[in-house]
């Protein structure tokens, strides 16, 4: 492509050299550089792309995007602001993908993989062949892809959605989290439907208060743009949870059609009468296309606010509740969410990704629904992330568990003791005399002694890592697998 072309819009960069020249590829990374490639500097979070600007030219850059100029000698393009260059760049490089697709996303602080993973089931089950991308995996077509984070850089996403395009997707489905919206990973994402799932406490280390993480989440909204734009092929929706306070606010700042669903208040997609078993959870949806009663395989009330939430969107897309049903009632579950590790041991153990409060307080909650024995909490806490969570999340534990056992989760940089200490701060605030809990830091021996402890009827609950088959250590990543993990110590226990 035309280089010149490629970078019209930034009409306020300073240009050093000729950039009449065609581009072969776009590159953020030096060390993937090819001859031929654009390469964009990032002042990043580690490390400042600029520092390797020379490193790209070595390897064949013939142009570069920067915010300051470099000593060298291939064209420059000197932008204010690198990221934001990035994804005006990558949307017109692979041809405006998201336009022509019908992009859903969804953002929240839990909920989103499973929302986006039902909502795909739905389509997929009603002919659509829907993208798919997030924490766990990407998948295009039929081709699943690793991922470095839920929701990708500019870059990376805007040449998914071509790729999507390449294999006749009609849908993607994405999680956007609040980093990707405050650093402008979406930017420029057109977006058909935005979902909310909740808003609650995390990523304050990112965003230091829960107002600036609340309008993070809302930009998914007011980028929405406006409703009656002529550009706009399809009408634009915004499906908020109802009973959600931040939704009152996505409400305000977005222009696009509000569709709501909940349980406690008044919503346009509702859930009443809910029956939560040890097998699954049942309910009577009330919406605007009629009343239909659901049998979830999976548990507890947060499942019926994502299924609610993927109801809406199947609706919005003109699928009728019968297939809604019949799609949802087929799901087992997601990876690693309320995962049960089964092999016929006379004590329940389930895996989940709970690593925020209040995804421990909602799983927890939920268990203690249909526990009829004691429940033991194996978790920690993720380090290099929101350090204010730690101590309520021992809290959570202590009070909706019998026994806590305080293990690492992915240390990162963090020392993994310094962790826990400040786990067993909110633990030791709300602990009684009779209180039972233990630290142990090596999360293999965690698991083993929750696993060789419980008794006939228990639960042993293993949460923070769920779908992860890694532990992040301070200088490596190593194989690490919950569900493989228990179930060795289940098997030590049989045998
Ligand atoms: C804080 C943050 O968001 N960091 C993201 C950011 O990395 P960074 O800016 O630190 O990158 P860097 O290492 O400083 O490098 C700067 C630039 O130099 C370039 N570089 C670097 C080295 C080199 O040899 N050559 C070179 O060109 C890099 O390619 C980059 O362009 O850009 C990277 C590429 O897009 C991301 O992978 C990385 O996510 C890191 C791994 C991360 O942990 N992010 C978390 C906080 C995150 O974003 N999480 C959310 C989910 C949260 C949730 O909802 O639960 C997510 O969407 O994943
Ligand atoms: N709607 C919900 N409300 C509260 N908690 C939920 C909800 N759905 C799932 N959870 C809990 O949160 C955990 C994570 O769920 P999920 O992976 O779907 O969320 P996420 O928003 O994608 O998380 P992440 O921010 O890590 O990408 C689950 O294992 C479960 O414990
Ligand atoms: N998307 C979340 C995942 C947290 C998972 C937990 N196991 C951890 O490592 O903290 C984050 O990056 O904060
Ligand atoms: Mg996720």
């Amino acid at each position: 492509m035309n280089l010149l072309q490629l970078v019209e819009p930034l009409i306020t960069a300073k240009v050093i050299g000729d950039i009449d020249i065609e581009i072969d590829g776009i590159k953020v990374d030096s060390r993937q550089v090819e001859k031929g490639d654009l390469f964009l500097c990032l002042s990043g979070f580690q490390v400042d792309g600029h520092d390797y600007a020379k490193q790209a030219v070595e390897n064949g850059a013939v142009a570069i995007v920067c915010e300051k100029e470099l000593p060298i000698e291939i064209p420059q393009i000197i932008v204010k602001d690198s990221r934001f260059a990035m994804a005006l760049i990558a949307d017109i490089y692979y041809d405006h993908p998201s336009h022509r697709l019908k992009v859903i996303g969804v953002t929240g602080t839990n909920g989103k993989t499973t929302t986006t993973h039902l909502i795909e089931k739905i389509l997929d089950d009603h002919g659509h062949l829907a993208g798919l991308i997030g924490t766990i995996k990407m998948k295009i077509g039929n081709e699943v892809f690793d991922v470095k984070n839920t929701t990708p850089d500019a870059l990376e996403l805007q040449k998914s959605f071509a790729k999507m395009l390449d294999v006749g997707s009609d849908y993607a489905i994405m999680e956007v989290s609040s980093h990707a919206l405050d650093i402008g990973r979406v930017r420029g994402v057109q977006y058909h439907i935005a979902v909310f799932t909740n808003l609650t406490q995390d990523h304050l280390d990112f965003h230091e208060t829960m107002e600036k993480y609340r309008e993070a989440k809302g930009l998914l909204f007011s980028q929405m743009g406006n409703t009656y734009d002529s550009n706009v092929k399809k009408n634009k929706y915004a499906v908020l949870n109802a009973d959600d306070r931040a939704s009152e606010y996505y409400k305000r700042i977005t222009a696009a059609q509000v569709i709501t669903y909940g349980i406690d208040k008044e919503a346009d997609v509702r859930a009443t009468k809910i029956v939560i078993s040890s097998h699954g959870t049942s309910f009577i949806l009330e919406s605007f296309r009629g009343t239909i009663e659901i049998n979830l395989k999976m548990i507890g009330k947060f499942s019926v606010y994502n299924a609610l939430a993927a109801t809406a969107v199947a609706l919005i897309e003109g699928i009728s509740l019968e297939k809604i049903k019949r799609s949802l009632e087929a799901i087992p579950g997601v990876d690693g969410r309320f995962e049960s590790v089964n092999l016929g041991q006379d004590f329940t153990v389930l895996v989940d990704y709970a690593h925020t409060p209040d995804s421990l307080e909602n799983v927890l909650k939920t268990i203690k629904e249909f526990v009829k024995g004691k429940i033991y909490c194996v978790f920690g806490a993720g380090g290099d992330r929101d350090r204010t969570k730690r101590p309520l999340m021992g809290e959570i534990a202590m009070k909706y568990s019998d026994f806590a056992v305080v293990t690492s989760d992915n240390p990162r940089t963090e020392d993994p003791q310094k962790i826990i200490n400040d786990i067993l701060v909110g633990i030791e605030r709300v602990s009684k005399e009779n209180s039972k809990y233990i630290a142990i830091l090596d999360r293999k021996q965690a698991i083993e002694y929750a696993i060789n402890n419980a008794q006939a009827n228990d639960v042993v609950l293993i949460a923070g890592k769920g779908h992860e088959t890694y532990q992040i250590l301070k200088d490596e990543v190593i194989h690490f697998d919950d569900r493989e993990v228990a179930k060795e110590a289940i098997r030590g226990r049989i045998s």
